[in-house]
């Protein structure tokens, strides 16, 4: 595929500072600097609590950056970023509401007569797989049949960003499967620039364009990968056994499990430290 040029997701120098409820400040993420051109998909590892959230929730205008800039679509983010679709671990399904009301919610919020709203929904529920449960409440499916309407919801917006934290994290094994293949086949539909964060390295390379991988915390860029494999990906519980994402596995992997290491040497002797004062 070819690299994007365009504009997608900008960050210059960027660093989130938090108050602790002791009233401290902490580095959440210190000068991370990051391009993903326009119509990419970009997967964010790193050990856990490393800043990566952080670097989602700035990006869509949740927080502020305390120093550096952030740029969506060539423009500075300023309050909740336009255009940009979230799909989150817990999924943000309204459970008074129908599945095809829920679906149906974002072009209502944006002015579209109930009835067409109602309409685009019924088939966004057909893409995901959903044709005939669009009575049914969120609390009567499957936690793979929510994570399909929150697709479904997020995608309907046909954003020109989507934001993913840990969205598959919850599923069993095949339906994390499906839901993976799903997604690529939607993106592959409408191509929106995606940041997606994950525990899962094969997740990561057997979806992404660029793996980032984010140092122990506060995190900051530790190296970008391209992910040349061909697309469309296909199946990717095939391609992981492809030779070309062996080798790409191993290189990120020594990688990652650096910084993974530094985090749990970091974690055992603050311990440590706990226990002797
Ligand atoms: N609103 C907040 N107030 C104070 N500290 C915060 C806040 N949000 C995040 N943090 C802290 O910032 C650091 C980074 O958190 P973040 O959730 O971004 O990490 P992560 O890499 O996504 O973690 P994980 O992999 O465990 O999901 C953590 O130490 C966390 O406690």
């Amino acid at each position: 595929m070819s690299v994007s040029t365009e504009d997608g997701i900008e960050l210059t120098g960027v660093t989130k500072r938090f108050v602790t409820p002791t009233g401290s400040t902490m580095t959440a993420i210190r000068d991370v600097n990051l391009r993903v051109g326009a119509g990419r998909f970009c997967a964010v590892v790193g050990p856990t609590g490393c800043g990566k959230s952080t670097t989602l929730t700035l990006t869509a205008g949740l927080e502020r950056a305390s120093a550096g800039q952030v740029r969506v679509f060539g423009k500075p983010v300023d309050g909740i970023t336009p255009n940009a679709g979230f799909v989150f671990q817990t999924d943000a399904l309204m459970p008074w509401k129908s599945v095809l009301d829920n679906v149906a919610l974002g072009p209502k919020f944006r002015g579209m007569a109930t009835r067409d709203a109602l309409a685009e929904a019924r088939r966004w529920l057909g893409v995901v797989g959903l044709a005939g449960f669009e009575d049914h409440y969120p609390h009567q499916l499957s936690g793979g049949m929510r994570k399909r309407v929150s697709l479904a919801a997020a995608l309907i917006n046909k954003p020109r960003l989507l934001l993913m934290d840990e969205p598959f994290s919850a599923l069993d094994v095949q339906t994390r499967a499906i839901m993976t293949n799903e997604l690529l086949r939607l993106w592959e539909q409408t191509r929106p620039s995606v940041l997606f964060v994950t525990h899962d390295l094969e997740e990561a390379i057997s979806m992404a364009d660029l793996v980032v991988v984010m140092t122990a915390g506060p995190a900051t860029v530790k190296a970008v990968y391209e992910i040349d494999l061909p697309r469309p990906r296909g199946a990717v519980q095939d391609i992981r056994f492809t030779p070309r994402f062996l080798e790409l596995y191993r290189q990120i992997w020594e990688s990652l499990r650096e910084e993974v290491e530094r985090t749990y040497a970091l974690s055992a002797a603050a311990t440590a430290r706990r226990a002797a004062s």
